[in-house]
């Protein structure tokens, strides 16, 4: 299936504030994994709640292709028959992955120790993106891989017949890279290990234990190390996807830059792996209270309560960039209406996502009035008390650029303009009716 979608340009302005409660949608992280997981543990797997943005669409489509019988019984509800670890059966045609990094990573390792061959695609941007970061480790398995120049996709994997486990360091800090790595150790004998150098998001962890695999993760000297037991029978497990604290970001962050806003966004996940953003907009002086904290589906969850009011520029220190690292788009635009100004450290990744989004927002907030620097791995963004806009911000493919532009309009002097809204249906399909139901301004307009 092509996913290419005519361009959708969208315009957002300043109106009343926002109120209301923002149901967000389920946790894309989350989401991917639960059905990679469902279709590689015996029986069925129910997945409630899962993200239905195109991401995750097509994870359910690639492992519907490697044999998995995949079904959505409801609206955010699946059912996975799975075929076992080691059980996957070679793709009758290309895997397009579409726009998701996480969806094509993560599948590469959970077929590249299963003797089968898969050829995997992607948009434009995907296709840009780097994958030797996993398809260096993954020949360590014993897995033959062919791409383009570059690493890039296309890429072609036969898997190992004969998989080592594989003890591994990762060079930058990716959940992506060790998550592909852990898959692919499922189906070798022995241990596989993963080393990092700071804590990434941990879903693949709490997953693969709760589908009975022996996993640990220590801190130790070395760094963070996860240990994983190849060759479990998976077992499935009912998974409830909490909702999404990266696709959270967008309404609280409109709550806090427009005046007299309060929102409630209930349900979402406060895992500790993920909650960079929230420790951050606390420390400059966010009203944000998490009320009735609990635990669902093995993430802890909150509902948040988010009023306007006065912030203050901070300086976001590296060890966190990983805890939010999908989230800096959104704090850039944050960061314009706080006093001050907010230095982002550490930020590198951010120019290999879907687009290079350390240029992006430079570029987008310079055009709407904001001054920003920035260096190979750090932005710094300078506040205003009033924030002109006006200006036009191009997307290159990348959901969090639109959907923080479209935010920013909401609290500038001038309208907002973005050259494509269409990639926000990767991770946030209802994005748009959802800030309109809280009174936000924004609307398609004609190219
Ligand atoms: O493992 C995951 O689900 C993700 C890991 C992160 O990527 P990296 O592993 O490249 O940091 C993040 O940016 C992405 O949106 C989702
Ligand atoms: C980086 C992201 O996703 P992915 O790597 O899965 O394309 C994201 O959602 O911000």
């Amino acid at each position: 299936m092509s996913h290419a979608a005519d361009p959708q340009p969208m315009i957002s302005r300043s109106g009343g504030p926002l109120s209301g409660v923002a149901q967000v949608p389920g946790d894309k992280s989350i989401s991917h994994r639960a059905l990679i997981l469902g279709a590689l543990s015996v029986g069925e797997t129910r997945i409630t709640g899962l993200l239905e943005g195109q991401d995750v669409l097509d994870t359910a489509r690639a492992m519907a292709a490697f044999g998995a019988q995949v079904e959505r019984v409801g609206p955010g509800e699946w059912s996975v028959h799975g075929v076992g670890v080691g059980g996957f059966s070679e793709p009758a045609a290309i895997l397009d992955c579409g726009n998701s990094g996480t969806g094509v990573r993560l599948i590469m390792g959970a077929m590249a120790t299963t003797p089968i061959t898969a050829t995997f695609t992607g948009d434009a941007s995907l296709s840009r993106r780097p994958m030797a970061r996993v398809t260096d480790p993954l020949s360590e398995f014993g897995a033959q891989i062919t791409a383009r120049e570059g690493g890039c996709l296309p890429i072609t994997i036969q898997g190992a017949a004969d998989p080592l486990p594989l003890r591994y360091r990762t060079p930058v800090a990716s959940a992506q890279i060790k998550s592909a790595i852990l898959l692919a150790g499922l189906n070798a004998p022995g241990e596989t290990v993963v080393i990092e150098s700071e804590p990434t998001r941990d879903h693949s962890e709490r997953m693969l234990a709760g589908f009975g695999a022996e996993i640990r993760s220590e801190s130790t000297e070395e760094g963070h190390v996860i240990t994983l037991k190849g060759r479990p029978e998976l077992r499935a497990q009912p998974v409830a996807v909490p909702r999404d604290p990266s696709s959270a970001a967008f309404p609280v962050a409109a709550a806090l830059i427009v005046p007299g806003s309060e929102i409630r966004v209930p349900g979402v996940s406060r895992n500790p792996t993920r909650d960079g953003l929230y420790i951050t907009l606390l420390e400059m002086g966010a009203d944000i209270r998490f009320e009735n904290e609990r635990e669902e589906g093995g993430e802890p969850v909150a509902d948040m309560h988010v009023k306007h009011g006065p912030l203050t520029g901070v300086s976001v220190p590296a060890e966190r960039a990983a805890s939010m690292i999908d989230e800096f788009p959104i704090l850039s635009v944050i960061a314009a209406f706080a006093a001050g100004k907010t230095v982002m450290n550490g930020v590198a990744e951010l120019r290999v996502k879907e687009s290079d989004r350390i240029d992006a927002m430079a570029l987008g907030l310079r055009a709407n009035g904001v001054r920003v620097e920035e260096t190979r791995d750090s932005m710094t963004v300078h506040g205003m008390a009033a924030v002109p806009g006006g200006g036009l911000a191009v997307t290159h493919l990348d959901h969090r650029i639109a959907m923080s532009f479209l935010v920013l309009g909401l609290g500038t002097g001038s309208p907002v303009a973005i050259d494509d809204g269409s990639p926000i249906m990767t991770s946030f399909p209802d994005f748009i009716p959802l800030m309109q139901g809280l009174g936000a301004d924004i609307a398609e307009t004609s190219a």
